[in-house]
């Protein structure tokens, strides 16, 4: 199994060297060659089968012989072995046809657990066996930081710097952030919003003397391998409602386009899907793409769903990179003209985009009243993300289930769940004494140069 990169220049690579590289050196984004089919009969052989049987069956094809079947075995194993719930991405049902798909069990409370824990894992016996130690940088708009801290945290041979938009995450996020005391660890609050750490963080990438000085490595869904890990709860979730022989529908809560393009790619692989729909907040710019054709920034507006509160969605360059039948020219144009603040879609791409996606957007006021209308109705207190999602849900019901994806534990977003339910669920135990602790944080410009020198001074050598 190859990837190639989305802006076609860069040297093609094996699994594991697209992990261990992060964003590819034209800019561009790693994706398989090839996506590897499953029949009928595989899927339905998923029924079942633990979570983790089944993370091993579909990501298997993709991982080529970088890690033996039984080392890949207990990489998984170990990965989700510390999942609050046994079928670690239960389904609740919420109406006729209508699921949530609960992807908060896992250390920090949100589904980043999913693909972080993972390649935590796959991270660690790459570095071990290559003997190697490379700084992690990260760009979160609130559940990829913590995420990421927690999956590599205290470990001798990473460090792990996470650039967070300064005042534009919950308290709870920024403390899971902020209060691990590991040296390792190096939490960034930085001027500005999320696209700008985004930004700042593939400039790094493309400074390939940077880049190569400190071992640059990447845990954001720039790593395919965060993208592949995800692919796993669409098919789990299908699966258990009937796929292959019933198809399903989705719906997932969107900004950087990473969960909603590995559902995708569960349909290229043959998972039986319907619709697939993006569901975002009133930072709406994928919706806006989808009705307009054309992708054009506007202010970032911070919300109650600040995870979502996103302009420059990422992994919507490797959708774009398939509806272009591959033509990473024509994206690498693309990723230009949006230096400038637009790009049109042509209109191939566009039908194409629209025959594999539809959207829906909730403002504000939308996701305070769903989550309020859900607590009453159905007692399931939901996250203000998964608000978004399932406000959008609604809108897209059909005669098949419909599973909407629940991103995130409401415990971590108190102040928007109480104004609008009037109260939320206390955070579980592991999570409390949090709380109490000192906070470690470093306030940062965004300012490319002052970024790089800083991460030269703090990285363990
Ligand atoms: C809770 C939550 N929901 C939804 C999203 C959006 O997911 P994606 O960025 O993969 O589109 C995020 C951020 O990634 C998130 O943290
Ligand atoms: N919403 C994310 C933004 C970063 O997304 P990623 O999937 O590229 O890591 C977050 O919570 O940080």
């Amino acid at each position: 199994m190859k990837y190639v990169s989305t802006r076609g220049t860069a040297p093609s690579l094996s699994f594991e060297e697209a992990m261990m590289t992060g964003l590819a050196r034209d800019g561009g984004l790693y994706v398989p060659a090839e996506i590897p089919v499953m029949s009928p009969e595989d899927i339905a052989g998923l029924a079942g089968k633990s979570y983790e049987e089944i993370a091993f069956i579909v990501m298997r094809p993709f991982i080529g012989d970088a890690f033996t079947d039984e080392e890949f075995k207990a990489i998984i194993a170990r990965a989700y072995e510390g999942f609050r719930h046994e079928a670690r991405a239960p389904l609740v049902q919420l109406g006729p046809n209508h699921f949530l798909l609960e992807l908060f069990h896992g250390p920090t409370l949100a589904f980043k657990d999913f693909a972080m824990q993972l390649i935590g894992q796959l991270f660690q016996a790459s570095l071990m066996r290559a003997n190697k130690r490379v700084t992690i940088v990260g760009a979160t708009s609130g559940d990829t930081g913590s995420a990421a801290i927690e999956a590599f945290r205290g470990l001798s041979n990473v460090d792990v710097f996470i650039l967070f938009p300064h005042g534009r995450v919950s308290d709870i996020q920024r403390k899971q952030m902020t209060t691990p005391e590991d040296a390792n660890v190096h939490a960034l609050a930085m001027d500005g919003d999320f696209d700008d750490c985004q930004a700042r963080l593939k400039d790094m990438f493309n400074d390939f003397e940077f880049r190569d000085g400190v071992g640059l490595a990447g845990v954001n869904s720039i790593n395919w391998a965060r993208v592949l890990a995800q692919v796993v709860y669409y098919f789990s979730s299908a699966v258990s409602l009937g796929a292959p022989h019933r198809e399903v529908s989705f719906t997932v809560p969107t900004g950087n386009f990473g969960d909603i393009f590995a559902g995708y790619i569960a349909k290229k692989m043959g998972l039986p899907v319907r619709e697939l729909v993006i569901a975002t907040n009133q930072n709406d710019i994928l919706h806006r793409t989808l009705e307009t054709g054309e992708y054009a920034k506007a202010e970032t507006i911070p919300s109650m769903s600040p995870s979502m509160d996103i302009q420059v969605s990422s992994n919507f360059e490797r959708a774009l990179f398939d509806m272009y039948g591959r033509d990473g020219g024509a994206i690498a144009q693309l990723m230009e003209e949006l230096k400038s603040g637009s790009f049109k879609i042509s209109q191939g791409a566009l039908e194409q985009l629209r025959e594999t996606f539809t959207s829906g957007r909730a403002s504000e006021e939308e996701c305070a009243d769903t989550i309020r209308d859900m607590e009453r109705t159905t007692g399931e207190i939901l996250c203000p993300h998964t608000a978004v999602a399932v406000k959008v849900a609604k809108e897209h019901l059909s005669d098949v289930p419909m599973i909407t994806l629940s991103t995130a534990h409401p415990a971590k977003f108190p102040d928007a769940v109480i104004a609008a339910c009037g109260h939320y669920p206390d955070l579980p135990p592991h999570m409390a004494e949090m709380a109490d602790k000192p906070e470690r944080v470093t306030r940062v410009p965004n300012d490319l140069d002052a970024l790089k020198k800083l991460v030269h001074e703090r990285r363990a050598r």
